[in-house]
């Protein structure tokens, strides 16, 4: 570079020397010292714009060299913050990983029981595995499995009291084999038949709905409602309720009112829908030969057919009933007042209607039909006699006379005056406790079910309830009613279609009857 400036200067300078030394009177242009001065300053001038256009390049090159180094400079530091950004999210998934070993070295054992619970049920662990590859929380899925559990035991109790009670049937058809006179109104109204309904398509596309896939394995025709039976295949346990919702949706069935759906049998529900008032079938109360000395109360019909409960048995002592008014409480007062008569029981009738026993006076002399203002007296002398057989020997106590006290209508049976009330209490509880293994027993009736408080003071005290094991439910028209009697499915009551329709449970009983008709005292 110097070396072109040396050319430059050089010529530059001689262009000059040769200028300033000409002859200013030889005005002559073509002189060989202008020539060589007019060609050494071009010379100097294209070295120049030589130079110029070199320090220009240089310049540009310059700029371009800071431009890419400005990009390079970015992209490194997008490069270096997106690797900060990587690594801290490691970090965090690394933090949530330890957190999470952290909670299953915790819930191990807690897991690891809960399926040692689930080992025999494939379908639960299957539930539970996948709830866990699908990255469910830890804690959702025990909470999941031991909800699933639960509900495969109360399937498992359900089938076990399936089996219980047909034994206990046997027993009580056995126990009246030799007296049993079959009724000519009483067929098998437990005919399985795949029925191809509405109902069942109602019923099939409520399942479509919710995801779920059955199929209808059988139809029971009962009295009063038809039971169908599902076949389900799931491993979301939470799809029954809503197959439930959509199923009420379908058959037109309202909030007010229950639809029974129930485990039968594993990967089986049953639900019952209600016949139409003019599907419906009654019995009259059949003619029976009687066992004096036995308390046997027949019910009526169930799909299992003759539903009979023995006041002598221990389950089944002292009993509580509940309907709204045209359920047919009344009429399994009358009947179940007729069984226990027949078979040689002395029988007080206190509350209802003193007129619904008018027909039984000229028939049996060991009745009493009483106005609810003497329930309290009754009570008394009821408690008296349990005092009184407290202290016989068995002997002796298999001499008493059976003693049952029919309470209608409980609530309006109850004093108000505190002191009375509270004597009335403490003897009822008595009779119910310490009467069944007494002969001496209490059949008490409500309307509803209202429970003892300051608003109600003759509500159902707990205690009195606690004492009387065997329940039984017709139609009521709030679930709460059927919840405080009823010690499973209460909300069922409000499926309930009256006229006799009723639930009995006690111990492992539990079944759903028609009453039979007692319109009059058979001959
Ligand atoms: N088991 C039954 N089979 C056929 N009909 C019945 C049966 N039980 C009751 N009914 C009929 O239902 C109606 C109401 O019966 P019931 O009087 O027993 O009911 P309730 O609940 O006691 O009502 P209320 O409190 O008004 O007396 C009556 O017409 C009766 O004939």
């Amino acid at each position: 570079m110097l070396l072109c400036w040396l050319k430059i200067a050089t010529s530059g300078l001689a262009a000059l020397v040769l200028t300033l030394s000409a002859n200013p009177k030889n005005l002559k242009l073509f002189t060989t010292a202008n020539i060589a001065a007019i060609a050494l300053a071009s010379y100097a001038g294209i070295e120049l714009r030589k130079l110029e256009k070199y320090y220009q390049d240089k310049e540009r090159c310059e700029d371009m060299l800071a431009a890419l180094k400005d990009t390079q400079a970015e992209e490194q530091l997008q490069f270096l913050s997106s690797a900060a950004q990587r690594k801290r999210e490691n970090e965090d998934a690394d933090k949530r990983t330890q957190r999470q070993l952290n909670l299953l070295q915790k819930t191990a054992p807690l897991f690891s029981e809960v399926l040692n619970l689930t080992g025999q049920n494939g379908a639960v662990e299957r539930m539970a595995l996948g709830m866990i590859q699908n990255g469910e929380p830890l804690g959702n899925v025990l909470l999941a499995a031991s909800e699933a559990e639960m509900q495969l035991e109360q399937a498992k109790l359900q089938a076990q009291i399936h089996q219980r009670q047909l034994e206990l049937q046997v027993k009580q058809v056995q126990q009246l084999k030799s007296a049993e006179v079959t009724p000519d109104s009483v067929t098998s109204t437990s005919t399985p038949q795949i029925a191809n309904s509405s109902k069942i398509d109602g019923l099939k596309k409520a399942a479509t709905v919710v995801g779920l896939t059955t199929q209808c394995l059988g139809v029971d025709i009962a009295p009063s409602y038809e039971r169908l039976i599902f076949s389900i295949r799931t491993e979301d346990f939470q799809s029954i309720p809503k197959f439930k919702a959509a199923s009420k949706l379908a058959l037109g069935i309202t909030d007010k009112e229950d639809l029974p759906f129930y485990i039968y049998a594993p990967e089986q529900i049953a639900v019952e829908v209600a016949l139409k008032p003019e599907d419906r079938t009654y019995y009259d109360f059949p003619l029976k030969h009687w066992n004096q000395g036995s308390r046997l109360i027949i019910l009526g019909l169930s799909l299992d057919g003759e539903v009979i409960i023995d006041l002598a048995s221990e389950d089944t002592p002292q009993l509580l009933v509940v309907g709204t008014t045209g359920s047919g409480k009344s009429n399994f007062f009358r009947a179940a007042a007729y069984c226990l008569l027949m078979q040689g029981a002395r029988v007080d009738v206190c509350g209802g209607k003193v007129s619904d026993y008018e027909d039984f006076a000229d028939r049996f002399s060991q009745i009493t039909m009483n106005d609810m203002g003497k329930t309290f007296e009754f009570v008394g002398e009821y408690f008296q006699e349990c005092v009184s057989r407290n202290s016989m020997t068995k002997a002796e106590l298999d001499q008493q006379q059976p003693w049952v006290l029919f309470i209608d209508e409980y609530k309006g049976t109850v004093p108000l005056d505190d002191p009375r009330r509270k004597t009335y209490d403490q003897q009822l509880c008595e009779v119910g406790r310490r009467g069944r293994g007494l002969k001496i027993h209490v059949v008490i009736g409500l309307q509803r079910a209202a429970k003892r408080g300051k608003e109600d003071p003759q509500g159902l005290p707990p205690d009195l309830r606690d004492n009387l094991p065997c329940r039984i439910a017709f139609r009521c028209v709030d679930a709460t009613s059927g919840r405080m009697i009823l010690m499973r499915r209460g909300e069922a009551v409000t499926s309930l279609q009256g006229r006799g329709d009723g639930i009995v449970q006690s111990g492992l009983l539990d079944k759903r009857f028609q009453a039979y008709r007692f319109d009059t005292i058979p001959a």
